[in-house]
């Protein structure tokens, strides 16, 4: 389990990176962290891409329906409008940001903020998703969380998508979507590309 850095000289910010496929867990645990930055006594923002409206416009929510507030986002510059006294802040589906994203979460680092993002690793051709990567590069901590597979059991890390849509932004939950391990993934396509 991740536990909070604890700095006895002057504290600096940094940049946490929870990722994983759909159904892993990143929204909880972004929820528990958050929540404890809370009991802590620091002051908390949390923000989301505007195009994720699946739950609304102004929360996190997690396939368990666990959620806290947030600011949908429809450019990564708004992020640097926070007031000194904000010491955390939450990013969740960042994998539908733009490449802004990292350089704007880095500005929030430097100016000694905790910054916590959660997003989608790989998108559902498996490959990696949006700004996903060089987020990754740039962290100092992050935490690959996994899902079950809807076919085998074992630990998930793909998502497969069920309805036939090229696009590589579809929204969707359960309908659309599938936690697949490696194996039971490429199983999967290989069906498709027989047809
Ligand atoms: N295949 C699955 N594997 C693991 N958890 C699942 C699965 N399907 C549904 N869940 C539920 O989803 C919750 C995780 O939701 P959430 O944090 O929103 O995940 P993520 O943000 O990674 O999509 C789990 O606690 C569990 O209750
Ligand atoms: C794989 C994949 C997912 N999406 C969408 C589907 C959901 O709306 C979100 C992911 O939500 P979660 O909190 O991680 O469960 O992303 C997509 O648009 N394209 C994809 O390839
Ligand atoms: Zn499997």
């Amino acid at each position: 389990m991740f536990l909070e850095p604890h700095f006895s000289g002057q504290r600096s910010g940094w940049l946490e990176v929870i990722c994983g496929s759909m159904f892993s867990g990143k929204t909880e645990e972004l929820i528990r962290r958050i929540k404890r930055a809370r009991i802590a006594g620091q002051h908390v923002e949390i923000f989301k891409p505007a195009i994720d409206t699946r739950y609304g416009e102004a929360e996190v929510v997690s396939h368990d329906s666990n959620s806290l507030a947030a600011i949908p986002v429809t450019n990564t510059k708004q992020l640097l409008d926070l007031p000194k006294d904000v010491t955390v802040i939450g990013l969740d589906e960042a994998q539908f940001f733009d490449a802004t994203v990292v350089d704007h979460v880095q500005i929030l680092a430097s100016q000694g903020r905790r910054v916590i993002i959660a997003g989608l690793d790989m998108d559902f051709r498996g490959q990696p998703f949006g700004p996903m990567c060089s987020l990754l590069a740039v962290a100092e901590y992050i935490t690959k969380v996994h899902a079950i597979c809807s076919h085998c059991g074992n630990l998930a890390t793909h998502s497969y998508r069920l309805v036939q849509d090229e696009n590589t932004v579809v929204l969707g939950e359960k309908e659309a979507y599938e936690a697949r391990c490696r194996r039971c993934y490429g199983m999967g396509n290989m069906l498709d590309l027989r047809g």
